[in-house]
């Protein structure tokens, strides 16, 4: 099943109380938060006060993006802000395995999250114990960046182990998603769709959602 994941990094920081109501009420599947260190990505986006925070003014899954070095640290807190899903990049958990356990003892969803550059090797030994695979289609730290398209055959590679393998597994796509790049993702394999400018630089949420499930082809 399709769904879209708008990410909140590009909404209006002072009400996103707001954001997210409106965001649900345009045809929103989850909300995707992006949660920035400043040491494994450039940037400093928010931490578990503004997941909890936001929590109260949405019932849709709220799907956390951790890109942060010592993910195990602050696992605890984003589930008690209230995280359905959560996501580590693997080129910060050396114990990778250890971490994915962490998230799932604590009753919630786990994912890992790969940087263009990096293989799905990494990921072979733990793939069937995951809710999801996210895979970058930008470098992570900023909103508004080109798609790389050279991720594409990463995420048919990606579906092609999950067919194999017979996995209930949710191939999730962040970075550049818009609506000349969803159709492009979507025949790829990935069913999840992050995408935040092409959401928010649009006059119409509701239609922006409409087009990345190519339902619509205004512009
Ligand atoms: O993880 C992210 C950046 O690291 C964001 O989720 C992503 O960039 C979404 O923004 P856009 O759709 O504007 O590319
Ligand atoms: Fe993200």
């Amino acid at each position: 099943m399709l769904r879209i994941a708008p990410s909140i990094l590009s909404a209006d920081f002072s009400k996103l109380g707001q954001e997210v109501q409106e965001l649900e009420s345009s045809g929103a599947d989850w909300i995707h938060v992006d949660v920035m260190d400043g040491h494994f990505v450039p940037n400093i986006t928010m931490g578990p006060l503004v997941l909890e925070s936001i929590r109260p003014h949405t019932s849709l899954p709220l799907d956390v993006h951790l890109m942060i070095q010592n993910p195990d640290t602050y696992i605890p807190d984003f589930v008690n802000a209230g995280a359905d899903l959560i996501s580590v990049h693997a080129e910060v958990c050396p114990h990778l395995h250890r971490t994915i356990h962490h998230i799932k003892d604590h009753g919630t969803k786990a994912g890992v999250v790969l940087n263009p550059a990096t293989p799905l090797s990494v990921i072979e030994h733990v793939v069937h114990e995951l809710d999801l695979v996210l895979l970058m289609t930008v470098n992570p730290g900023f909103g508004g960046q080109k798609f790389i398209s050279s991720t594409l055959p990463k995420i048919k590679q990606l579906k092609e182990m999950s067919l194999k393998q017979g996995l209930k597994l949710d191939i999730e796509v962040d970075g550049g998603i818009n609506k000349d790049t969803a159709p492009l993702v979507i025949e790829a394999g990935a069913n999840v769709l992050v995408s935040g400018s092409a959401i928010f630089n649009h006059e119409n949420k509701k239609e922006s959602i409409e087009q990345l499930r190519g339902k619509s082809n205004s512009i």
